[in-house]
């Protein structure tokens, strides 16, 4: 069975349902969107936000394991969701716009049309937002608050950054946040449900567009070519025998996610040629830039018994950010600190650390993370896992930010504001003090914020290094693009999902441009 549309869209997350929504906003076009996992509408243990941490090694999870790491956390696993929506439909929604500074950089590195300019308007685009300013958009799908201050605790430990040095700060405000801390702002509704982009972008749509076809279950197994001019995806039917086809007749989208995207190149012949003749493919345009420099923002935990009750109740768990410099003279932080107040003992009760129900814990992560890592096929077959080998402090300077953090959590806490709230130190523990020693509680624990990104970096139309160019085209062949956190020249600084979403108005807009 083959069936013909103007665009085919691979991936209903963050991006993917962005450009699907936009493109077939001209009824004079056909648009199919295919995602892999099943659809969200009505799924409750989806849609209630508060619920999301239940989703983490769940059916809706692709639940990547990393390859052994040298100097990281071998345990560590990659939540990558696999529903409509995407990782927005699992996430935690903190929401924040791009530092006009992240963007800026990437122009100067060849994303020409990608600096705070063109982007800012349209994240205001894509928004309903209740911070002040002008800046802010007040019509768009996405639904941005700012979280309403009830945790009590969440409330003592901003004080206690305000007596450490680090103000309370206005997050989203179209400056960038250096040195500050605040409640954040998150993409979800006054009734807790999450503005995932399915929910934002596709629901109000779904069956009533008579040019896009949304179609879950279907788990796409490549790009097919006519020469290098890409035609359509064949995909695993929801029956799991048959493999249908889907013909493209303007352009394929691939919007699969930052590891599942670079899979999809490789098993259709594009990548780095020596590695994709290992694993057995027929190369069909020696790309070496895709899957070679997957970004991530490591992050680590401490905790702390508390002394009083904790929340029972909250938005997401995770209401506070804290942004910092560890060195003198950035213009962007290169420390940032999640607040949970729920204990985070994934990976330090296996470490035999003690853990509380009754706890809260910081997270420092390092957001521009110098280690880079990978993306390789495990085989040939596109039901296999790839291998994803972030190779996670491999450079030293993550360890000394992320040290850094870890430390500066510490003389946060020992404010006056936490005296009330901090008890007993839980994970690491008074006995870890020196640098060696946090650093080599580090690599035992460590998570990530779920954020891997750059995997196929967009980048000027000459640089061999990029396998995409400024317009989002996949170079070497005709009629396919990438649009979703895998084109990021490098992860920005902050929680990249709204950036994700940006990156999927500003390729329907490209698409729009080239097709008129
Ligand atoms: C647990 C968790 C918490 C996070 N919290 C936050 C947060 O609070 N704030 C924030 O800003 N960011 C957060 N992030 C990161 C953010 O959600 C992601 O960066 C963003 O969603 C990535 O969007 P994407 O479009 O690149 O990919 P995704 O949203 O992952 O979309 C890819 C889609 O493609 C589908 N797919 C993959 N392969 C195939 C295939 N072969 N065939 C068909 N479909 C396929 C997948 O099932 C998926 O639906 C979090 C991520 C996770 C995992």
């Amino acid at each position: 069975m083959t069936d013909t549309f103007d665009y085919v869209v691979v991936g209903g997350g963050s991006a993917g349902a962005a450009v699907a929504a936009r493109l077939s906003e001209d009824p004079d076009v056909t648009v199919c969107l295919l995602e892999a996992g099943p659809s969200d509408v009505g799924d409750k243990a989806i849609l209630e936000l508060k619920r999301w941490m239940a989703l983490l090694e769940s059916g809706y999870d692709w639940d990547y394991l990393v390859e052994p790491q040298a100097n990281g956390n071998s345990f560590m696993r990659h939540a990558r969701a696999r529903v409509l929506g995407g990782c927005s439909s699992h996430n935690s929604c903190i929401a924040f716009w791009a530092p006009a500074e992240d963007l800026d950089e990437w122009e100067s590195m060849g994303a020409t049309g990608w600096g705070a300019k063109d982007m800012f308007p349209l994240f205001k685009r894509l928004e309903t937002n209740d911070g002040p300013g002008d800046h802010h958009g007040r019509s768009g799908p996405v639904t941005i608050r700012s979280v309403p201050p009830k945790d009590p605790c969440g409330a003592a430990l901003l004080e206690a950054c305000a007596q450490q040095g680090i103000p309370t700060t206005e997050f989203n405000s179209g400056r960038t946040v250096v040195h500050g801390a605040n409640w954040f702002q998150i993409n979800a509704r006054e009734d807790g449900t999450r503005a995932s982009s399915s929910v934002s972008y596709l629901h109000p749509i779904m069956g009533k567009r008579p040019n896009l076809e949304v179609r879950t279950q279907a788990w796409v197994k490549k790009v097919t070519f006519d020469g290098t001019r890409a035609t359509g995806v064949q995909y695993l039917d929801p029956d799991l025998i048959h493999t249908r086809t889907v013909a493209a007749r303007r352009e394929v989208v691939l919007s699969a996610g930052a590891i599942d995207t670079p899979k999809l190149l490789m098993l259709s012949g594009i990548g780095p040629a020596e590695h994709l003749r290992e694993v057995g493919v027929d190369v069909l345009v020696d790309s070496p830039g895709v899957g070679s420099t997957l970004q991530d923002h490591p992050e680590g935990v401490i905790g702390w018994d508390a002394k009083q009750p904790m929340v029972t109740d909250s938005t997401q768990w995770w209401e506070i950010g804290i942004f910092t410099t560890t060195e003198p003279g950035l213009d962007r932080p290169d420390l940032m600190f999640h607040y949970g107040s729920v204990p985070f003992d994934m990976h330090t009760v296996r470490q035999g650390y003690p853990t509380s129900e009754n706890s809260f814990c910081l997270t420092p992560n390092v957001t521009r993370a110098r280690s880079t890592g990978t993306v390789r096929l495990r085989s040939r077959d596109f039901r296999d896992k790839p291998k994803v080998d972030p190779r996670y402090f491999t450079d030293p300077h993550d360890m000394r930010v992320m040290t850094a953090g870890i430390k500066l959590a510490r003389e946060i806490v020992a404010q006056p504001a936490m005296r009330e709230w901090a008890g007993a130190e839980l994970y690491p523990g008074p006995d870890v003090r020196t640098d060696d020693e946090i650093a080599d509680y580090i690599r035992r624990t460590h998570n990530t914020v779920y954020h891997p990104a750059s995997s196929v970096p967009m980048g000027a139309a000459d640089d061999p290094t990029k396998p995409l160019d400024a317009r989002l085209r996949v170079k070497g062949v005709q009629g396919l693009r990438v649009a979703d956190a895998s084109v990021m020249p490098f992860l920005v600084t902050v929680n990249p999902n709204i950036t994700t979403m940006a990156i999927g108005e500003k390729c329907s807009d490209l698409i729009k441009e080239d097709n008129r």
